[in-house]
């Protein structure tokens, strides 16, 4: 049985006997260990000791003593790939075909991706003339804002985690994370690699548990943290953006969406389903970049519904280390409740359920699992709770429409403004559609092709702030001007 300890100043901690609690595999419900919860004193120890680490050695490293370092931790979770690999298939379920092509290696690449950017980022600087002549030397300088809390999802742990821990640390700062309760385990092993690279003691700290009077709110209500990151639903978002208004800390938000892929008559058909596929289905549909609307050219709408459903038909679920395996099950029992709620939903809202709509019969060994049939309704109006409410499952709705003008309306008329992909091979017409989609990343012919030095993140409900690239540094620093009297 394992054991997911808190990690605190450089040590394991575990908790008291009454706060543990299990961590199951979503594949057969088997249990894989149990999570130790920080109270609020395990919070308070592991946010005094990133404070603390500040003020120590890491306080004294230079940039590019800190880039070498996260570097040497990117090249050891490398080293360590099988473990990491097989830990975040057994916490999720996912695909080792996935995980290893995604989520370890993008965990490890975050650590590198922000060196180039802080080794070429340059600070502003201004010459002031001054009546008497001598002018003034006005220049910019970025110091680490402090202790930054990150609370990350389920759905991508290792990956979504580093995304925000390799930056602030990059930057200087140090982190307390708090990784989702169902998904413990990559969060964890960190800590032993943070060790092994000699990344001080304090500069990386996690600490488990839930949301509401358990870790996540201990540490976001904290007074001595200095900002807050997260990833995850919008209304936690909200709550947490309620916390950091005491002691106005400073927040970066990535929540919901309700995607739309737009797919225009002229598109290639073929490109365009296999991107769609992914966008709705890979990761059981747990993308928050995932598409659950589709809107199709009416004259394309019949051949595309039906090589969706060709599509999906032939997506083959299974245990992780099946090779034949390119789908699994929902994260935990509890969110295939949530999803299921609204396949039931559809139906009463009057959707034609195309394919999927239940639960498969996976066998006796793996009935346990959260295991849930991928679906595609059509149908559905407008102003249907399933294709307004993100559901985050493999699920997506289409519908026909007529006119550009049509499907911009209806593409933004959504509370959300996360992604869209837009199929068509008519160049002028997809930059022209993508200027007016309200969301923070627009794919033109592809689906999750990431540039990590792009901005990246949500608009409207979808969350606030830019993450990558340079975008990063205005979350993670403080900028200081500095004004010299020539
Ligand atoms: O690709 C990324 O950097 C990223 O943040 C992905 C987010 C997916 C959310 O579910």
């Amino acid at each position: 049985m394992q054991e997911f300890k808190n990690f605190i100043n450089g040590e394991y901690v575990g908790s008291s006997e009454d706060r543990r609690f299990e961590n199951r595999c979503p594949v057969d419900n088997s249990l894989i260990g149990y999570v130790h919860e920080a109270g609020q004193r395990e919070v308070d120890a592991a946010v005094k000791a990133a404070k603390a680490a500040l003020k120590g050695p890491w306080g004294q490293f230079t940039q590019a003593q800190r880039i070498a370092l996260l570097n040497r931790v990117a090249d050891r979770i490398n080293e360590r790939f099988e473990e990491f690999l097989e830990a975040e298939c057994r916490d999720t379920g996912k695909p080792r075909s996935l995980a290893s092509h995604i989520d370890i290696p993008r965990g490890a690449a975050n650590f590198k991706a922000f060196s180039e950017t802080l080794n070429n980022q340059s600070t502003e600087g201004f010459r002031l003339d001054t009546p008497d002549g001598r002018g003034a030397i006005n220049v910019g300088q970025r110091t680490p804002k402090g202790v930054i809390a990150v609370v990350c999802p389920w759905n991508l742990p290792l990956l979504l985690m580093t995304w925000k821990v390799g930056p602030a640390l990059a930057c200087g700062n140090t982190v307390v994370v708090k990784p989702s309760e169902d998904t413990p385990a990559t969060t964890t092993l960190l800590g032993e690699v943070m060790n092994e690279c000699g990344v001080p003691a304090g500069v990386f700290n996690v600490v488990h548990g839930f949301g509401p009077n358990s870790a996540g709110e201990f540490l976001t209500t904290h007074p001595l943290v200095d900002a807050i990151t997260f990833t995850g639903e919008t209304r936690t978002g909200e709550i947490i953006m309620q916390a950091a208004s005491v002691g106005l800390r400073n927040i970066s938000l990535e929540c919901g969406g309700k995607n739309a892929a737009i797919v225009f008559a002229d598109c290639d058909l073929e490109k365009a389903v296999e991107g769609t596929m992914r966008s709705a289905f890979v990761n059981c549909g747990q993308v928050c970049l995932g598409t659950e609307r589709v809107y199709v050219e009416r004259p394309l709408f019949e051949r595309f519904l039906a090589r969706m459903k060709e599509e999906v038909a032939r997506l083959k679920p299974g245990r992780p280390e099946d090779a034949q395996a390119n789908f699994g099950p929902l994260v935990s029992h509890q969110h295939r409740d949530k999803v299921l709620s609204y396949y039931e939903l559809a139906r009463q809202e009057g959707a034609k359920v195309e394919i999927g709509g239940g639960v498969p019969d996976m066998g006796e060994a793996l009935s346990g699992g959260a295991w849930i049939e991928p679906t595609i309704w059509t149908g559905l109006a407008d102003d249907a709770r399933v294709v307004r409410e993100e559901i985050f499952g493999p699920c997506c709705h289409l519908r026909p429409f007529d006119s550009e003008e049509e499907v911009i309306a209806l593409a933004n008329d959504t509370p959300y403004g996360l992604a869209a992909s837009v199929w068509t091979e008519n160049g002028s017409r997809a930059l022209r559609v993508a200027e007016q989609i309200e969301a923070g990343t627009v794919w033109i012919n592809s689906w999750f092709l990431r540039d990590l030095r792009a901005a990246f993140g949500g608009m409207k409900h979808s969350g606030i702030g830019r993450e990558g690239g340079v975008h990063g540094l205005e979350f993670y620093t403080e900028l200081k001007n500095i004004c010299i009297k020539l």
